[in-house]
């Protein structure tokens, strides 16, 4: 369960039980033929899967030079999955599968809210009992989605520990975790945790990298030759390289939250100014201060702002296969501007972190170098936040 040095399972010996038991249904579903069609069925038929592979004609002019060259943009649109976000690819796969170890009631993290309500949707579609832990001030930020779970049937638990937001949120969920293990399965949201989950999540997320291969070979026969995801705890972004890490010719680019500026001490880049530690029982790159403890991150978007990052990120950049760059806020909110303006998309504001950084990208571009970025998410749950910001 490691990637290199990464990974591992820094957890309770209460949990050791349970996550080999996870990991064991996990291997034992790769040959069950029932769970992949019951999966395949709902993806395509609920989810509505496969995602487009879309050519942003009008975002592909905005970055042509006066010369006339530059890159084509392409769009991986997750945002028109069933619930707005690529998070739903994983929880519907880990809800089958905590039917299979006949636990009827989940719990789950949520920053964002999108896989808290990813989450909150299968177990209305599946009949499983589902309760979401959520920082407070994240509730604030995110309130549309905290409606649409309470909606969908879920108790969504406020978390006021810490800054209130993800990493408390994930805390929490592993401390109920510990006590009702038993009874109860964790549909961890990212490709974070100890192991299998980081692995299982990704798994369960390849399926975006799978169909972009061959949309590519449909659209233009032949493969990306940059792929650029946002990264918070790192699962849309795996999901999208997964299938290209061996493709060497294939570029791997990662974009995490630099909120106020990675040289303040107020942003979410873990892979660009953290050490190595362990948070939430894996070994990985982590926003830590001299002694240790972790240092809390900022980002305007919930969903990127995470002290930690997936071990399999830590891994690819340490082996120097995925490149890691941030792009601030006001970067992201301008993006999100941008892109509504220009292509009638309005993004999350994870995924205009991901939009943004093609300003720094396109310019070093050669004419007609195709780039698919992963349109992780829509953005009407962060209207609200942008308008404090935004002229519009
Ligand atoms: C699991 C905690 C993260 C959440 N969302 C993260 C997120 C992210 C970042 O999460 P990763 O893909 O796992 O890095 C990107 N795009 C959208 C639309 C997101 O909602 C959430 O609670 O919804």
């Amino acid at each position: 369960g490691r990637f290199g040095k990464f990974g591992g399972k820094y957890v309770p010996e209460t949990l050791m039980h349970a996550l080999t038991e996870l990991e064991n249904a996990f291997h034992a579903l790769a040959t069950d033929e029932e769970f992949q069609k019951e999966l395949d069925g709902i993806l395509k038929d609920y989810v509505g899967r496969e995602s487009p592979l879309y050519f942003a004609e009008r975002l592909t002019e905005h970055y042509k030079r006066t010369d006339g060259t530059g890159p084509l943009i392409y769009l991986k649109r997750e945002d028109l999955n069933h619930t707005g976000a690529h998070k739903i690819n994983n929880a519907v796969a880990q809800a089958l599968l905590a039917k299979r170890l006949g636990k009827q009631r989940i719990i789950a993290e949520t920053g964002a809210g999108q896989h808290g309500v990813a989450t909150a949707t299968v177990c209305a579609r599946f009949g499983l009992q589902c309760i979401i832990y959520m920082g407070a001030q994240d509730m604030e930020r995110q309130a549309l989605n905290v409606f649409r779970m309470r909606l969908l049937g879920a108790e969504v638990r406020a978390v006021h520990s810490g800054t209130a937001t993800l990493k408390d949120a994930t805390s929490e969920a592993i401390r109920d975790w510990v006590t009702n293990v038993e009874t109860t399965h964790y549909i961890l949201g990212s490709v974070a945790g100890p192991h299998p989950y980081p692995m299982m999540v990704r798994e369960f997320h390849k399926v975006i990298g799978q169909e972009t291969r061959r949309q590519a070979m449909d659209k233009w026969g032949g493969k990306p030759d940059v792929l650029v995801a946002c990264v918070g705890g790192g699962s849309n972004a795996m999901g999208l390289f997964h299938e290209f890490v061996d493709d060497q010719d294939v570029r791997l680019i990662g974009v995490e939250a630099a909120g106020h500026g990675v040289d303040t001490d107020k942003h979410a880049a873990t892979l660009t100014k953290g050490e190595v530690g362990v948070l939430h029982g894996s070994m990985s790159y982590l926003l830590q201060d001299d002694d240790g403890q972790v240092i809390e991150p900022h980002s305007i978007s919930a969903g990127l702002d995470y002290p930690g990052v997936g071990p399999e990120h830590s891994f690819l950049k340490d082996i120097g296969r995925a490149e890691y760059d941030s792009v601030t806020d006001q970067e992201a909110l301008d993006a999100f501007k941008r892109v509504s303006r220009l292509e009638g998309i309005i993004p999350a504001l994870e995924t205009s972190h991901a939009l943004a950084y093609l300003e720094k990208l396109c310019p070093t571009l050669p004419d007609g170098v195709r780039v698919v970025v992963n349109c992780s998410g829509r953005g009407d749950k962060d209207v609200h936040t942008a308008s404090k910001y935004l002229e519009v």
